[in-house]
C-alpha cells in the first residue's frame, strides 16, 4: 500500500453468527465507500452491527461469526475478505491501524505499555525502534499524557481513559493510512473526549489518512466525521455528508437518534428518547424493513418488502416512507407525525 490515503469499497457485505437458531446475520448487505482522505462515522445503537462491520475491514471476524458474502476492497491491499495468514497479519497494524471497542481492557496485563509497543514494532519489521518510541511519546503527549511514564506503566497503573488513549496511540503509531476507531472515546469525560476528537482530526489531516469512526454517540460523529452512515439491525439505513444528515435527517431512525441527544437539539427539555429497543439477532425481521417495529411512518409495505437504498445526490436512504420525498425536513419534526404515510 502506498503512502496515500486509501479508498475502501465495502460491497454487499454480510456477516453471520452461528446461534442455536442457525446462522443469523449481524451485518446484512452493507455497501459503503470510504473516500480517500475522509473521516466516515458509523453510528447506531448497541447491537446494530457496527463492531462486526469494523472487524470485517480487518477480516478479523472470529467464530462463531464469519463473513458470508460481499467484499471489502482496500486500495493497495485488494479484497481483504480473501486475505489469509501472514498477509493478513501484516495488513493489520501496518496498513490498517485500529482501536477495538473496550480498548481499555485489551492491553497485556503482564507487560509494560513500552514493551508492548516494541513487540508491535518488531512484529511489523520496524527497524527504527527508537523512532517508534519517540513517536509514541509524542502522540501520548498530544493526548495530555506523560509519554515516558505511560510507556513504563502496566495496564493496572492506568485509568480507563488513559488506556483508551494508549489504544489510540497504538492505532496511529505504525503510521497506517487507514485507521479504524471503534468507540474511541467512550470511557472519557466530555472535555477529554473533545480533546481526543480534535487530535484524531489533526492527525488525520497531517498524515493524510482515511479514517472510520464507529460510535453509538451521534455527538461524536457530529464533531469528527465528514460523512455519516447510520446503522440499524445490521443494515445501513441512511448515509450522506454529516452536515446534511444531521441538518435534515431523512430516515425516521436518524431523526429519532438526533432527537434523543440534548447536545444536538440544543435544549434538554426537547430531547426525547427513541421509544422501544433495537432488535437482537434473533428478533431482526427476516423480511420487510428492520426498523418498522419502532417506526412512526410504518406502512403495510414495510412489513413485507425490505426498502431499497435510494440515492438522492450524495444522500442514500433506505425507507419506503421517505424515498423520493424532499430533503428539507427539519430535525425538530415530530417523530410521531405520520407525515409521509
Ligand atoms: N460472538 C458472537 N456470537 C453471537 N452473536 C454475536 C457475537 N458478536 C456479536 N453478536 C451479535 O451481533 C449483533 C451485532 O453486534 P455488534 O457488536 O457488531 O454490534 P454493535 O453495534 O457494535 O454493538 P455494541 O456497541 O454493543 O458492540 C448483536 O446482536 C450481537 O449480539
Amino acid at each position: 500500500m502506498s503512502n496515500q490515503a486509501p479508498g475502501v469499497r465495502i460491497d454487499g457485505l454480510t456477516v453471520v453468527y452461528k446461534t442455536p437458531a442457525g446462522e443469523l446475520p449481524a451485518v446484512r448487505g452493507v455497501t459503503l465507500t470510504l473516500e480517500p482522505g475522509s473521516i466516515t462515522g458509523i453510528v447506531g445503537e448497541s447491537g446494530s452491527g457496527k463492531s462486526t462491520l469494523a472487524l470485517s475491514l480487518l477480516n478479523a471476524v472470529q467464530p462463531p461469526g464469519r463473513i458470508a458474502g460481499g467484499s471489502v476492497e482496500i486500495d493497495g491491499l485488494g479484497d481483504v475478505v480473501g486475505l489469509r495468514g501472514e498477509e493478513l497479519r501484516k495488513a493489520r497494524g501496518k496498513h490498517i491501524g485500529y482501536v477495538f471497542q473496550a480498548a481499555q481492557n485489551s492491553l497485556n496485563p503482564l507487560k509494560t505499555v513500552g514493551k508492548q509497543l516494541l513487540d508491535l514494532g518488531r512484529s511489523h519489521g520496524v527497524d527504527d525502534l527508537r523512532g517508534l518510541v519517540r513517536e509514541a511519546k509524542e502522540l501520548l503527549g498530544r493526548m495530555g499524557l506523560d509519554g515516558a511514564r505511560v510507556l513504563d506503566s502496566h495496564q493496572h497503573e492506568l485509568s480507563g481513559g488513559m488506556r483508551q488513549r494508549v489504544g489510540i496511540m497504538l492505532a496511529l503509531v505504525l503510521n497506517a493510512h487507514l485507521v479504524v476507531l471503534d468507540e474511541p472515546t467512550t470511557a472519557l469525560d466530555m472535555i477529554t473526549q473533545a480533546n481526543i476528537l480534535r487530535i484524531v482530526r489533526e492527525v488525520h489531516a497531517e498524515r493524510g489518512l482515511t479514517t472510520l469512526v464507529i460510535t453509538h454517540d451521534i455527538g461524536v460523529v457530529a464533531e469528527v466525521a465528514d460523512r455519516l452512515a447510520v446503522m440499524y439491525g445490521g443494515r445501513l439505513v441512511e448515509q450522506g455528508p454529516t452536515r446534511e444528515v444531521l441538518g435534515a435527517p431523512r430516515h425516521p431512525y436518524t431523526r429519532g437518534l438526533i432527537q434523543a441527544i440534548p447536545r444536538l437539539t440544543g435544549d434538554i427539555g426537547e430531547a426525547r428518547a427513541l421509544p422501544g429497543r433495537p432488535p437482537t439477532l434473533a428478533t431482526v425481521p427476516k423480511e420487510g424493513c428492520v426498523f418498522r417495529e419502532r417506526c412512526p411512518l410504518r406502512m403495510d409495505v414495510c412489513d413485507t418488502v425490505d426498502p431499497e437504498t435510494v440515492a438522492d445526490g450524495p444522500r442514500l436512504v433506505a425507507c419506503h416512507a421517505v424515498a423520493g420525498a424532499p430533503t428539507t425536513a427539519p430535525p425538530s419534526g415530530d417523530l410521531a407525525t405520520k407525515e409521509h404515510a
